[in-house]
Protein backbone atom coordinates (compact mmCIF):
# COMPACT_ATOMS: atom_id res chain seq x y z
CA UNK A 1 0.00 0.00 0.00
CA UNK A 2 1.75 3.39 -0.71
CA UNK A 3 1.68 6.30 2.07
CA UNK A 4 0.19 8.81 -0.45
CA UNK A 5 -2.06 7.93 -3.50
CA UNK A 6 -2.36 11.69 -5.41
CA UNK A 7 -5.28 12.31 -7.99
CA UNK A 8 -5.81 15.66 -9.01
CA UNK A 9 -8.42 16.18 -11.25
CA UNK A 10 -8.09 20.28 -11.02
CA UNK A 11 -6.74 22.39 -8.72
CA UNK A 12 -6.10 26.39 -8.37
CA UNK A 13 -6.23 29.52 -6.52
CA UNK A 14 -9.39 31.04 -7.82
CA UNK A 15 -12.35 29.12 -9.02
CA UNK A 16 -12.56 28.67 -12.74
CA UNK A 17 -8.72 29.27 -13.10
CA UNK A 18 -7.24 26.04 -12.55
CA UNK A 19 -3.40 25.80 -12.86
CA UNK A 20 -3.19 21.70 -11.96
CA UNK A 21 -5.54 19.79 -14.73
CA UNK A 22 -4.26 15.82 -14.72
CA UNK A 23 -1.96 14.33 -11.82
CA UNK A 24 -2.17 10.90 -10.87
CA UNK A 25 0.98 9.09 -8.89
CA UNK A 26 1.62 7.46 -5.43
CA UNK A 27 4.32 7.08 -3.24
CA UNK A 28 5.76 4.23 -1.76
CA UNK A 29 7.93 3.27 1.37
CA UNK A 30 11.29 3.79 0.93
CA UNK A 31 11.18 5.45 -2.50
CA UNK A 32 12.21 8.79 -3.82
CA UNK A 33 9.78 10.49 -6.31
CA UNK A 34 11.09 13.57 -8.51
CA UNK A 35 9.06 16.06 -9.23
CA UNK A 36 9.97 17.66 -12.37
CA UNK A 37 8.65 20.91 -14.79
CA UNK A 38 9.42 24.23 -16.41
CA UNK A 39 9.28 27.60 -14.14
CA UNK A 40 5.64 27.72 -13.46
CA UNK A 41 4.79 24.32 -14.39
CA UNK A 42 2.97 23.45 -11.24
CA UNK A 43 5.27 21.78 -8.79
CA UNK A 44 4.84 23.95 -6.04
CA UNK A 45 1.23 24.11 -6.50
CA UNK A 46 0.96 20.38 -6.82
CA UNK A 47 3.04 20.12 -3.38
CA UNK A 48 0.90 22.83 -1.54
CA UNK A 49 -2.47 20.49 -3.27
CA UNK A 50 -0.90 17.71 -1.02
CA UNK A 51 -0.65 20.12 1.65
CA UNK A 52 -4.08 21.00 1.32
CA UNK A 53 -3.18 24.37 0.68
CA UNK A 54 -5.09 25.03 -2.31
CA UNK A 55 -8.23 26.47 -2.22
CA UNK A 56 -9.82 25.07 -5.02
CA UNK A 57 -9.29 21.40 -5.47
CA UNK A 58 -11.08 18.57 -7.02
CA UNK A 59 -9.78 15.36 -6.87
CA UNK A 60 -8.61 13.04 -3.93
CA UNK A 61 -5.51 12.84 -1.56
CA UNK A 62 -4.83 9.82 -0.16
CA UNK A 63 -2.73 9.49 3.21
CA UNK A 64 -2.00 6.33 4.58
CA UNK A 65 -3.56 6.21 8.09
CA UNK A 66 -1.43 7.31 10.63
CA UNK A 67 1.43 8.48 8.66
CA UNK A 68 3.75 11.31 9.94
CA UNK A 69 4.20 13.61 7.09
CA UNK A 70 6.79 16.43 6.67
CA UNK A 71 7.37 19.72 4.57
CA UNK A 72 10.97 21.19 3.51
CA UNK A 73 9.36 24.46 2.03
CA UNK A 74 12.04 26.05 -0.81
CA UNK A 75 12.07 28.78 1.05
CA UNK A 76 12.93 28.15 4.89
CA UNK A 77 10.70 30.02 7.04
CA UNK A 78 11.85 30.67 10.81
CA UNK A 79 10.00 32.44 13.88
CA UNK A 80 12.03 35.55 13.77
CA UNK A 81 12.30 35.44 17.76
CA UNK A 82 13.10 32.35 18.34
CA UNK A 83 16.71 30.88 18.41
CA UNK A 84 17.26 27.20 17.06
CA UNK A 85 17.17 25.86 20.16
CA UNK A 86 14.25 27.62 20.95
CA UNK A 87 12.43 26.33 17.50
CA UNK A 88 13.58 22.76 19.01
CA UNK A 89 12.24 23.05 21.89
CA UNK A 90 8.79 24.20 20.18
CA UNK A 91 8.22 21.25 18.00
CA UNK A 92 9.69 19.06 20.76
CA UNK A 93 6.35 20.11 22.74
CA UNK A 94 4.30 20.10 20.27
CA UNK A 95 4.90 16.55 19.43
CA UNK A 96 5.37 15.48 22.54
CA UNK A 97 8.63 14.41 22.56
CA UNK A 98 10.59 13.37 25.42
CA UNK A 99 13.77 14.67 26.37
CA UNK A 100 15.49 11.62 25.71
CA UNK A 101 13.93 10.50 22.36
CA UNK A 102 14.65 14.68 21.58
CA UNK A 103 18.43 14.09 22.20
CA UNK A 104 19.02 10.85 20.52
CA UNK A 105 17.65 12.72 17.18
CA UNK A 106 18.88 15.79 17.49
CA UNK A 107 21.73 15.77 18.68
CA UNK A 108 23.58 13.92 15.44
CA UNK A 109 21.67 15.99 13.18
CA UNK A 110 23.41 19.35 15.18
CA UNK A 111 26.74 17.48 14.56
CA UNK A 112 26.23 16.43 11.09
CA UNK A 113 24.96 19.45 10.18
CA UNK A 114 27.91 21.53 12.12
CA UNK A 115 24.99 23.51 14.41
CA UNK A 116 25.47 22.46 17.35
CA UNK A 117 27.60 26.05 17.92
CA UNK A 118 24.99 27.95 16.39
CA UNK A 119 21.91 26.44 18.38
CA UNK A 120 21.38 29.71 20.84
CA UNK A 121 21.20 31.80 17.47
CA UNK A 122 18.23 33.68 15.95
CA UNK A 123 18.23 31.19 12.26
CA UNK A 124 16.74 34.32 10.67
CA UNK A 125 20.82 35.07 10.71
CA UNK A 126 22.13 32.16 9.67
CA UNK A 127 23.17 31.74 5.84
CA UNK A 128 21.20 30.15 3.18
CA UNK A 129 22.79 27.12 3.54
CA UNK A 130 23.06 27.26 7.36
CA UNK A 131 19.08 27.80 7.44
CA UNK A 132 18.20 24.64 5.01
CA UNK A 133 20.20 22.33 7.02
CA UNK A 134 18.71 23.88 10.46
CA UNK A 135 14.92 23.22 8.29
CA UNK A 136 15.81 19.48 7.52
CA UNK A 137 17.34 19.62 11.75
CA UNK A 138 13.12 20.86 12.34
CA UNK A 139 11.17 18.11 10.25
CA UNK A 140 13.42 15.33 10.35
CA UNK A 141 12.80 15.68 14.36
CA UNK A 142 9.31 13.74 14.34
CA UNK A 143 10.89 10.82 12.52
CA UNK A 144 8.34 11.35 9.38
CA UNK A 145 7.01 8.82 7.01
CA UNK A 146 6.70 10.68 4.23
CA UNK A 147 8.90 14.26 3.50
CA UNK A 148 7.87 16.56 0.93
CA UNK A 149 10.79 19.12 0.02
CA UNK A 150 10.38 21.69 -2.02
CA UNK A 151 13.87 22.63 -4.20
CA UNK A 152 16.21 21.02 -1.48
CA UNK A 153 19.47 22.12 -2.93
CA UNK A 154 18.72 26.26 -3.90
CA UNK A 155 21.69 27.94 -3.03
CA UNK A 156 23.70 25.53 -1.41
CA UNK A 157 27.20 25.08 -2.10
CA UNK A 158 28.65 21.70 -3.41
CA UNK A 159 29.30 20.54 0.46
CA UNK A 160 26.11 21.59 1.32
CA UNK A 161 24.57 20.20 -1.11
CA UNK A 162 26.35 16.83 -0.90
CA UNK A 163 25.54 16.78 2.89
CA UNK A 164 21.33 17.40 1.94
CA UNK A 165 22.22 14.30 -0.43
CA UNK A 166 23.00 12.29 1.82
CA UNK A 167 20.11 13.20 4.55
CA UNK A 168 17.46 12.29 1.63
CA UNK A 169 19.47 9.50 1.31
CA UNK A 170 19.38 8.71 4.56
CA UNK A 171 15.97 9.15 4.83
CA UNK A 172 15.12 6.96 2.11
CA UNK A 173 17.07 4.09 2.91
CA UNK A 174 15.41 4.38 6.61
CA UNK A 175 11.87 3.79 4.64
CA UNK A 176 10.57 7.38 4.05
CA UNK A 177 8.79 7.67 0.85
CA UNK A 178 9.99 11.14 -0.08
CA UNK A 179 8.28 13.79 -2.49
CA UNK A 180 11.36 16.21 -4.67
CA UNK A 181 10.69 18.78 -6.71
CA UNK A 182 13.80 19.89 -8.11
CA UNK A 183 15.59 22.04 -11.57
CA UNK A 184 18.54 20.10 -10.47
CA UNK A 185 18.31 17.30 -13.51
CA UNK A 186 21.65 15.77 -13.03
CA UNK A 187 21.47 14.88 -9.57
CA UNK A 188 17.56 13.92 -9.60
CA UNK A 189 18.67 10.96 -12.14
CA UNK A 190 21.95 10.03 -9.54
CA UNK A 191 18.93 9.49 -6.86
CA UNK A 192 15.05 9.21 -7.82
CA UNK A 193 13.97 5.79 -8.51
CA UNK A 194 10.98 7.66 -10.67
CA UNK A 195 9.81 10.97 -11.70
CA UNK A 196 6.56 12.79 -12.51
CA UNK A 197 7.12 15.31 -15.27
CA UNK A 198 4.43 18.02 -15.33
CA UNK A 199 4.22 20.93 -18.33
CA UNK A 200 1.51 23.36 -17.88
CA UNK A 201 -0.15 21.84 -15.18
CA UNK A 202 -0.23 18.49 -16.62
CA UNK A 203 1.21 14.74 -15.93
CA UNK A 204 3.24 14.97 -19.19
CA UNK A 205 5.08 11.50 -17.91
CA UNK A 206 5.29 9.40 -14.57
CA UNK A 207 8.32 6.57 -14.30
CA UNK A 208 11.61 5.60 -14.00
CA UNK A 209 14.18 6.76 -16.17
CA UNK A 210 14.13 3.74 -18.20
CA UNK A 211 10.29 4.22 -18.92
CA UNK A 212 11.22 7.88 -19.95
CA UNK A 213 14.01 6.38 -22.58
CA UNK A 214 11.66 4.09 -23.61
CA UNK A 215 9.00 6.31 -24.86
CA UNK A 216 11.46 8.49 -26.24
CA UNK A 217 13.28 5.66 -28.15
CA UNK A 218 16.42 7.59 -26.62
CA UNK A 219 17.96 4.63 -24.96
CA UNK A 220 20.88 5.48 -22.47
CA UNK A 221 19.99 8.97 -22.68
CA UNK A 222 20.17 11.03 -19.35
CA UNK A 223 17.16 12.61 -17.99
CA UNK A 224 17.86 16.34 -19.28
CA UNK A 225 17.97 14.93 -22.64
CA UNK A 226 14.19 12.85 -22.22
CA UNK A 227 13.06 15.81 -20.35
CA UNK A 228 13.56 18.26 -23.49
CA UNK A 229 12.46 15.58 -25.71
CA UNK A 230 9.42 14.87 -24.33
CA UNK A 231 8.08 18.63 -23.63
CA UNK A 232 9.38 19.37 -27.38
CA UNK A 233 6.68 16.19 -28.56
CA UNK A 234 4.24 18.59 -26.49
CA UNK A 235 5.21 21.57 -29.01
CA UNK A 236 5.63 23.22 -25.64
CA UNK A 237 9.58 24.26 -25.60
N1 LIG B 1 -0.43 32.26 -5.08
C1 LIG B 1 -0.77 32.15 -6.38
N2 LIG B 1 -1.92 32.69 -6.84
C2 LIG B 1 -2.28 32.56 -8.14
N3 LIG B 1 -1.55 31.89 -9.08
C3 LIG B 1 -0.40 31.32 -8.65
C4 LIG B 1 0.06 31.42 -7.30
N4 LIG B 1 1.26 30.74 -7.19
C5 LIG B 1 1.53 30.26 -8.43
N5 LIG B 1 0.54 30.61 -9.29
C6 LIG B 1 0.47 30.23 -10.72
O1 LIG B 1 0.32 28.82 -10.82
C7 LIG B 1 1.07 28.32 -11.93
C8 LIG B 1 2.03 27.25 -11.46
O2 LIG B 1 2.99 27.87 -10.57
P1 LIG B 1 3.95 27.03 -9.62
O3 LIG B 1 4.51 27.99 -8.63
O4 LIG B 1 3.22 25.84 -9.11
O5 LIG B 1 5.07 26.57 -10.66
P2 LIG B 1 6.45 25.81 -10.39
O6 LIG B 1 6.46 24.65 -11.32
O7 LIG B 1 6.61 25.51 -8.95
O8 LIG B 1 7.49 26.90 -10.89
P3 LIG B 1 9.01 27.26 -10.39
O9 LIG B 1 9.87 26.21 -10.97
O10 LIG B 1 9.21 28.59 -11.04
O11 LIG B 1 9.00 27.32 -8.90
C9 LIG B 1 1.75 29.52 -12.58
O12 LIG B 1 0.94 29.93 -13.65
C10 LIG B 1 1.75 30.57 -11.48
O13 LIG B 1 1.69 31.86 -12.03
Amino acid sequence: MSLISIKINEAGYDPGEAKIHHLDFSIHKGELIGLIGANGAGKSTTIKSILGHIPFLEGEILFKEGIATAYLPERPVFYDELTLQEHINFIAAVEELSVEVLNNRVTPLLKKFQLTNHIHELPGTYSKGMQQKAMFILALMIKPDLLIIDEPFMGLDPIATKIVLEMIMEERNRGVGILMCTHVLDTAEKVCDQFVLIDHGQQLAYGTLEDFRGTCSLPGASLFDCYHHLIADKGHE
